[in-house]
């Protein structure tokens, strides 16, 4: 269904619902109205026996009057008396939308952690599981149909209690082990929290603590203070295979860790904060190589751009110029996939931004919020970390962020993290594009909106991390929706090239 066809459906019901005398019927198209919010707001505007579901029954007065003349041409319709109208008033054998929101309160929402006794087959419904944090349902609560009993007792049980404030959260590093990237090594920290049953990661790069050589500057390394801490009933073994080892582990090299220690060290003032991202999962960008999203090149950059060597003043005078140290941060991965709201409705939303909707608008229509992601458990894995610590304390090093999300700013900052400087994160293709490619095509010959990038900048990749720019329609859409819909600070490509 095109854009120009929604508008003109929209025009003639508005026509239709503001006239002052009826005009001569016209056939509508069918539309599915349970995604439109015009037609929602105009059946919520048209009375009380009205859900998402049926709006449609009340739009003809005469449809509640089967035998009266007009019921089915409602230019001929005469009103009948109120009382067959209420005794024919409309009855869905299904409960409004908002009711079994409701309902699905007790069964959690699909980043929830696992419900054992909920059906799993439960998610087959058109209904978006996370209903804790959503905003209510389009439909005011002033226009929906009396609840059922069956419902109504299940609302009292789940009523207005309060959210308990939840404890702190606790992470603990599980294990750790080395990865080589495309960029540089890399370890990965793997993470069980007291939030949820997910299996966050952090990426830690630091290969200065491969070796035990240590040249005129060094950084202290990024260490996890739970993964080096001495377990209950360990044996070194135990301690090797989960990653609590120091210097590059081989067949002839084995040295367990000690337990980090509680004071931070002194850094380098000259040495700049470690560089961080956190970065949200997403399987079709990272694994499949969306070019919906931007999330499989910004993983890659992000490894990329901490992975850089970072250039430091000579720290004597007898040494001649600056020296060089390997670059180090983190990436934390957080699985929360889709914004939070799960691959399962991010799928339904792609769809409806096929339809024509935006990112933002896709995620409101399905009932969630347009960003239902939280950082209390990214904060507390940097904590381990030693990075991020606390703002004016000299507990962990402060931290630069690459993103261009401020809320996610705000977010980290309200959690405690120490920032000292956010790092834009320009879309590759953003920085690079021909203005001149603007107008072709891919085809399947060829794909003109594949630059390739200086060999010093790209290395080659086994998988998309270590890949070149693309361009794509999909991927400006959604890069501008962010800039234009959810604030991120990014100069928009389109308007700097007066597209
Ligand atoms: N719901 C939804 N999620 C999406 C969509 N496209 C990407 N995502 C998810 O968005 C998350 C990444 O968030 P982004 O908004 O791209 O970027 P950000 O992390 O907020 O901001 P930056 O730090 O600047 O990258 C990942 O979890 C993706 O799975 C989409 O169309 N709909």
């Amino acid at each position: 269904m095109s854009r120009n066809h929604h508008e003109d459906s929209d025009a003639a019901l508005l026509d239709i619902l503001t006239a002052p005398v009826k005009p001569t019927p016209k056939v509508f198209a069918r539309r599915d109205a349970a995604l439109d919010p015009l037609l929602i707001a105009a059946a919520a505007a048209s009375g009380p026996n009205v859900t998402r579901n049926h709006y449609h029954h009340d739009f003809f007065p005469g449809v509640a009057l089967p035998q009266h003349e007009g019921s089915w041409d409602w230019t001929k319709f005469s009103g009948g008396d109120a009382a067959d109208r209420r005794r024919l008033t409309y009855k869905s054998l299904q409960a409004p939308r908002r009711q079994r929101l409701h309902e699905e309160l007790e069964e959690g929402k699909e980043n929830d952690p696992l419900d054992l006794e909920a059906d799993p087959l439960k998610s087959a419904d058109n209904i978006p599981h996370s209903a804790k944090k959503r905003r209510s349902s389009i439909i005011s609560p002033a226009t929906e149909v009396k609840p059922r009993a069956k419902v109504a007792s299940t609302l009292e049980h789940v009523a207005p209690s309060p959210v308990p404030a939840l404890p702190p959260v606790e992470v603990k590093c599980m294990a750790r082990t080395r990865i080589p990237t495309p960029h540089g090594p890399a370890f990965l920290h793997l993470y069980h929290n007291t939030r949820d049953t997910k299996e966050h990661l952090a990426i830690v790069i630091d290969p200065a603590q491969l070796s035990d050589h240590r040249g005129p500057v060094s950084a202290p390394p990024i260490r996890s203070r739970t993964l080096d801490a001495v377990w209950e009933g360990e044996t070194e073994m135990d301690r090797i295979t989960r990653g609590a080892y120091v210097g590059r582990l081989s067949a002839t090299s084995q040295k367990v860790s000690e337990p980090v220690a509680s004071i931070s060290p002194e850094v380098n003032p000259d040495i700049p904060s470690p560089l961080i991202r956190i970065h949200s999962e997403c399987f079709t960008g990272e694994t499949v190589g969306s070019m919906r999203c931007d999330c499989g090149e910004q993983l890659d950059e992000a490894i990329r751009q901490i992975s850089l060597p970072i250039t430091v003043p000579s720290p004597s005078p007898l040494l001649t110029g600056p020296t060089t140290i390997p670059g180090r941060g983190a990436v934390v991965y957080l699985r929360q996939e889709g914004r939070g709201i799960g691959l399962l409705s991010k799928i339904r939303a792609y769809n409806l931004q096929d339809l024509g909707h935006d990112t933002v608008t896709a995620n409101l229509m399905l009932g969630h919020q347009a960003d239902e992601r939280g950082y209390e458990i990214a904060c507390a894995i940097l904590r381990d970390l030693g990075l991020g610590g606390v703002a004016g304390t000299d507990e962990g090093e402060g931290v630069r962020v690459l993103t261009n999300n401020p809320d996610k700013v705000e977010a980290l900052q309200k959690e405690g993290l120490d920032i000292v400087e956010r790092v834009p994160m320009i879309p590759r293709s953003w920085q690079k594009r021909d203005p001149s490619l603007v107008a072709k095509k891919p085809t399947l010959d060829s794909n003109p909106y594949i630059v390739q990038h200086n060999d010093d900048e790209r290395v080659a990749g086994a998988t998309l991390i270590g890949g070149n720019a693309v361009y794509g329609d999909d991927l400006d859409k959604y890069l501008r929706t962010k800039v234009v819909r959810m604030g991120h600070i990014l100069p928009l490509w389109m308007e700097e090239q007066s597209v």
